[in-house]
């Protein structure tokens, strides 16, 4: 297996990402420069989280017109596994690979702290292994992820199992008390309709070894990892 994690001007967690995938799971991953226009030979695609382009215009706004954006789309269309981190899930939204969109933080401030996440699906390519109600303790650091969605959407989200993660109680309690940024719904990670395309606001390239305060975040490559390549599923 072989995984490409795309680098943009500004991308500021690839190195974190490349080096899960190389030193602790040993699975091979190489970053990818934005202006190529090739994944020719890649099982898999992480678009990492930072700040492409600055963040100017909307987050994401301007990343989803380069190049490579067109082999991630083709890359998600064969059912491989796609998952956007933080900016990376802004810039799938912005592309229109997953619905919906990114306000600022109600607090209209940056935020930066670990939170608690309950899975909500196991069939996803970040959370195949994990049964539903699982709790994840993983770090967030945006100003953008307050996320929404129109009525319909949202339902068809629910009723197609898309909704993949939401901020909840270290008990799986979600409410408005658990909920870091006004995201609708608590919500804090979806997926398309096949669920190989996935968008999380948290970084579990930050949590994924022990002297990093964590590990949870582990999981969720090893489930991108057990994705494989075998397309749709
Ligand atoms: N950690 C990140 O990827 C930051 C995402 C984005 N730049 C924001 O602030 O919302």
């Amino acid at each position: 297996m072989r995984i490409a994690v795309i680098v943009f001007p500004g991308s500021n967690c690839d190195r974190d990402c490349l080096h899960i995938f190389n030193s602790v799971l040993g699975v091979q991953a190489v970053g990818v420069w934005h202006r190529e226009t090739s994944l020719e030979g890649f099982d898999g695609v992480v678009i990492p989280g930072g700040f492409s382009y600055g963040d100017y215009l909307r987050c994401g706004a301007m990343a989803k017109l380069s190049p490579i954006m067109d082999e991630v789309r083709r890359l998600a269309s064969t059912g491989r596994a796609v998952v956007g981190i933080c900016n990376g899930f802004q810039i799938l939204l912005e592309s229109g690979l997953l619905p919906g969109a990114m306000l600022h933080n109600r607090s209209l401030k940056f935020v930066c702290k670990r939170v608690d996440v309950r899975v909500e699906t196991s069939r996803s390519s970040a959370t195949r292994g994990l049964p539903r109600g699982t709790i994840l303790n993983l770090p967030i650091a945006h100003a953008e992820g307050n996320y929404t969605v129109g009525e319909d959407e949202l339902k068809s989200l629910e009723d197609n199992d898309q909704i993949v993660m939401r901020y909840s109680s270290s008990i799986g309690e979600v409410g408005d008390a658990f909920n870091p940024n006004g995201s609708l719904g608590n919500i804090a990670a979806i997926s398309n309709r096949s669920g190989n395309v996935v968008g999380m606001m948290p970084h579990p390239e930050r949590a994924s070894e022990l002297i990093l305060g964590g590990e949870d975040g582990r999981a969720i490559f090893e489930s991108f990892v057990g994705w494989g390549s075998g397309g749709v599923r």
